[in-house]
């Protein structure tokens, strides 16, 4: 029978067929979507199953020889001081089947691809990669990581090195996106951040922001790719983020707009104020010490604690309208008087600006109640995903595309409790404090002030690692987005981008 045949005969029925596995003589089966079992040569490891989709990376057919490159869960056990430790690592595989006939292995061969374009996997993608970000390694994890499981995988790519802050957004301003099923940032948080903001630049900004983004996490804050990877219970690696992207799945990511009068910004991950922008921001002059930076300056700073006066308000979600107090009727009535943003009006239709970018969400908040939390402030932390870092979790309840920014906020801790509760960061317990306040917001206003007793310097305003206002002696000699003071508008367009996950 001639293989098209025999094709054609066999679909959507196990196939069945002696064949030398690894140069071992055994029977293998065949499912209809592709998955493949065999026992094994050793008679006490039983069956083996390799599962298409959640295995295997791609096949190569020579001939009467099918390879099946797979990538699969290992576990490791470890001795250490005494303890066995557990440790499941996917590894690199290849089965290398050999059958019968060239007809044989044709119709292996084909359902395999046929079941594998099925997935829905990306084909062609665009990686940036910056050889700046993190520990300067960038260039050789595309190398050493990543590159290897993309050839395994048999998908093809543009490869683009940064050269300059804001390359990236500049990159994805012009890419012609229509060549590729997904954009993938090997880099920080950052990167990314510039892709999303230059995507919404665009002219086309409502095609170019559903093309699949992706990350793979070669910076020092790789807050998105832990928070997919845990979400999914899976380690923060960097193969087990490039198989995420490799296996196509995706899901929906909401994106905040960071507005100031015509001024935007658009962030996925968070924006802070306070000690922990002050951390954040002010500890780069301590960056020798490496990741210990982050430990020895909030240690410092929670030692000299600051507050900074301002206020807060918000649209809570349901379940959280009894924090803060709602607002007074002369604040309601001065609300209306906002061009950007009002209670009773429209976001991002504001007519001053005529351009066909993205102007962030037009989201109706006529009818919200909205509430507010006066200062003084220890920090405000606006939240979209879970982790910030590899091991900070500061928002638990954040999720990806519910529409709303997990809010945490403290106003007066005593600096013991405030010490103990950065040690509580790494599991997000420290939530659960009662000078914690934790709020899910659909829309969010910041209105910062000065140092409690220095009212000459004002704080620092960090969205997404990048310092867009602050109110001390540097703002007078840079130039930031915004100015650190008039208020700035938060609101949140669910689900706007698409990111790759594990599941
Ligand atoms: N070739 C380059 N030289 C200098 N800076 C660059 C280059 N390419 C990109 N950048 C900038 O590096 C910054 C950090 O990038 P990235 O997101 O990779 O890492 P990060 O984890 O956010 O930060 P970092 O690791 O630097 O603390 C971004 O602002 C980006 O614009």
């Amino acid at each position: 029978m001639a293989g098209e045949e025999i094709l054609l005969e066999t679909q959507g029925i196990t196939l069945t067929e002696d064949v030398r596995i690894n140069g071992v003589d055994i029977e293998a089966t065949l499912a209809a979507n592709g998955d493949l079992a065999w026992r094994s040569a050793n008679a006490f490891a039983g069956e083996r199953r390799l599962s298409l989709d959640k295995e295997v990376l791609g096949i190569e057919l020579r001939g009467t020889i099918l390879t099946v490159r797979s990538f699969v869960e290992e576990i490791k056990e470890a001795s250490c001081l005494g303890t066995r430790k557990r440790e499941v690592k996917r590894v690199r595989k290849d089965y290398v089947f050999e059958l019968e006939t060239e007809e044989k292995g044709m119709v292996w061969g084909e359902r395999l691809s046929a079941c594998i374009g099925s997935l829905g996997r990306p084909k062609r993608l665009y990686i940036i990669v910056n050889p700046f970000g993190g520990k300067q390694c960038g260039r050789k994890i595309f190398a050493n990581e990543v590159k290897p499981l993309l050839d395994a995988a048999n998908l093809l790519y543009t490869l683009q090195e940064t050269d300059y802050q804001l390359h990236a957004q500049e990159i994805v301003g012009s890419l012609d996106i229509k060549k590729f099923d997904g954009i993938i940032c090997v880099s920080g948080d950052g990167v990314l951040v510039e892709v999303v903001n230059g995507l919404l630049q665009r002219e086309d900004w409502n095609k170019a922001i559903k093309v699949p983004l992706g990350i793979i996490p070669a910076g020092s804050g790789n807050g998105m790719a832990k928070s997919l990877l845990d979400s999914s219970g899976e380690p923060c690696s960097i193969s087990n983020a490039v198989f995420s992207i490799i296996k196509g799945k995706k899901r929906a990511l909401d994106v905040a707009s960071v507005i100031q009068g015509e001024t935007k910004f658009f962030s996925v991950l968070m924006l802070t104020w306070g000690l922990i922008a002050d951390v954040d921001i002010e500890s780069e002059k301590y960056r020798w010490m490496g990741s210990a930076r982050f430990e020895f300056y909030s240690l410092l700073r929670i030692m000299n604690l600051r507050k900074y006066t301002g206020d807060v308000q918000f649209v809570p979600a349901p379940g959280y309208e009894s924090i803060g107090v709602p607002l007074t009727q002369t604040e309601e009535s001065n609300k209306h008087d906002d061009p950007i943003l009002s209670p009773g009006g429209k976001v991002g239709n504001d007519k001053t600006l005529q351009s066909k970018r993205y102007q962030g969400p037009s989201v109706s908040l006529e009818e919200s109640h909205w509430r507010s939390i006066e200062g003084p402030f220890v920090y405000v932390w606006l939240n979209n995903v879970p982790w910030c870092s590899e091991d900070v979790m500061q928002a638990p309840e954040a999720k990806f595309s519910d529409g709303y920014l997990d809010a945490v906020i403290i106003r007066d801790c005593p600096k013991s409790v405030l010490l103990s509760l950065f040690f509580k960061m790494g599991d997000g317990t420290y939530v659960s404090s009662p000078y914690v306040t934790y709020i899910k917001v659909k829309a969010f206003r910041l209105a910062p002030g000065q140092r409690v007793g220095n009212p000459r310097k004002g704080g620092i305003i960090d969205v997404d690692g990048e310092v867009i206002a602050r109110g001390d002696d540097k703002q007078k000699r840079k130039q930031y987005l915004m100015s650190y003071g008039p208020p700035i508008h938060i609101t949140i367009d669910q689900g706007l981008a698409t990111i790759f996950c594990p599941r």
